[in-house]
């Protein structure tokens, strides 16, 4: 199912639940602005190169617009549209005083060399510096990403309106960046996991994990699960899929992929299929890469008794319907990583009043908003008797309806 449809129509049962005004519900799903731009830049080999580049800000009720920037072969608008619009309902979720964003960059970063990847950046940069700004709306990373593309923005921007590091965040420490907001959307799903399995009599260690997607968010949540006991007993990335049933070493599995640059030939694990990761036997099932994987052609099959979304809408509808009747429970994307944003709110916060935290800060910090957030995802399901998934969005919606009604923006 086309992630935008999936994502309005989990929308559009929050609503309901809520019992919000037709008028409401209409101004609360379309986006503020839609932005849409050419990123023409010249390649290594003096060709030109043509790329599209979106920034959706979906709702600044609640605050500046926030939101990671993807760069993926995959991108496209409805995709930034539906990642904009978890954004605001992330953002309320989390109780953090933003609205919501997403961009994009259709490119496959893998095939840019990192001066055109500058480049690339700086352009987009150019063309929407006017409409992205530390109360309007502060990019982050996501998908193909990281400190340096920040870095770029950051030094891009400062040229038009000064010195500007609350501008981004996710940046490197050097630049203003918070200490832990590197790990913080993995520390996060640490946080959400232990938080339900608390709530089920159980704890990380001893369960069996199985995590798609060995990034940023996979690679930190596979780190700090292992570090509490959690067995990790299949990983995959673009390379492929490794398992080992009785538990990955993923320190040796850290350094294999920093010198092979992916999780394939890892020789402490036999490789799998990566179409039956989702599939593999485990308790714990974190998918921590694209979206829609979890669908009605393979839910039936998955094994795990929980699922945490990592990733942004990685269970579409159908599928969220089949694992519901199976009796998985399902920790929804915008309560699970949204460690991430969190952190990147402790960051922008430290920037605004030019002053650090140290690490213990920032992760007792972003424990305490974790822990929170299930409390209140929790209220939510018994005042509406829904699953968590309707639980975090009746949750979020309610919170940014509440905040248009108060400015008087309700048609
Ligand atoms: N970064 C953040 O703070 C946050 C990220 N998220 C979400 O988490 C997810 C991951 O983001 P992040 O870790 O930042 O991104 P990264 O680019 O750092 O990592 C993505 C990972 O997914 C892998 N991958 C890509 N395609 C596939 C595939 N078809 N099968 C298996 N693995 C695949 C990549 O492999 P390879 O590296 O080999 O290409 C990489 O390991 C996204 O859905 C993102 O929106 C959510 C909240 C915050
Ligand atoms: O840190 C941020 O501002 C945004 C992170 C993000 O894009 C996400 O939570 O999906």
């Amino acid at each position: 199912m086309n992630a935008l449809v999936a994502t309005n129509r989990n929308f559009k049962l929050a609503a309901r639940l809520l019992g919000l005004d037709s008028k409401l519900e209409k101004s609360l799903l379309i986006p503020f602005r839609e932005i849409k731009v050419e990123c023409t830049l010249p390649k290594d080999d003096g060709t030109l190169a043509t790329f599209v580049g979106f920034r959706i800000q979906h709702d600044n009720a609640r605050g500046p617009m926030k939101g990671g920037i993807r760069y993926h072969p995959e991108v496209d608008p409805d995709e930034v549209n539906a990642l904009a619009q978890l954004m605001t309902w992330k953002t309320a979720v989390a109780n953090i005083p933003y609205g919501g964003a997403k961009g994009g960059i259709g490119c496959n970063p893998g095939e840019l060399s990192k001066s055109e990847l500058e480049r690339l950046t700086r352009v987009f940069t150019q063309k929407i510096h006017d409409l992205i700004g530390i109360h309007a709306d502060v990019p982050a990373p996501d998908m193909g990403t990281g400190p340096q593309t920040m870095a770029w923005i950051l030094d891009e921007y400062s040229k038009f309106h000064g010195h500007s590091p609350a501008v981004v965040t996710g940046k490197p420490i050097d630049l203003g960046g918070s200490l832990g907001r590197d790990a913080a959307t993995g520390r996060g799903v640490l946080f959400a996991t232990e938080a339900l399995l608390n709530e089920h009599g159980k704890s990380i260690s001893g369960q069996k994990f199985v995590i798609q997607g060995f990034g940023n968010v996979g690679s930190w949540a596979a780190q700090l699960i292992h570090e509490k006991g959690g067995k990790i007993v299949a990983v995959s990335d673009i390379t492929g899929a490794i398992k080992n049933s009785k538990g990955i070493d993923i320190p040796s599995l850290l350094k294999h992929v920093k010198e092979s640059k992916g999780v394939q030939g890892f020789p402490g694990g036999d490789s799998l299929d990566p179409n039956l990761i989702l599939v593999e036997d485990c308790d714990i099932l974190i998918p921590a890469a694209l979206g829609g994987v979890i669908n009605r052609e393979n839910a039936n099959e998955i094994k795990a008794k929980f699922i945490i979304e990592a990733a942004n809408h990685p269970t579409d509808p159908e599928a969220d319907e089949i694992l519901s009747k199976k009796g998985v429970i399902i920790l929804p994307d915008i309560y699970a990583n949204s460690g991430g944003v969190t952190v990147s709110y402790f960051e922008w916060v430290q920037n605004i009043q030019g002053f650090m935290w140290d690490e213990e800060k920032v992760n007792n910090e972003l424990k305490t908003y974790m822990t929170k957030g299930f409390k209140d995802v929790k209220g939510m399901c018994q005042t509406h008797n829904c699953d968590l998934r309707m639980g975090a969005f009746t949750l979020g919606v309610n919170r940014v309806a509440r905040a248009t009604v108060l400015r008087g923006w309700e048609a």
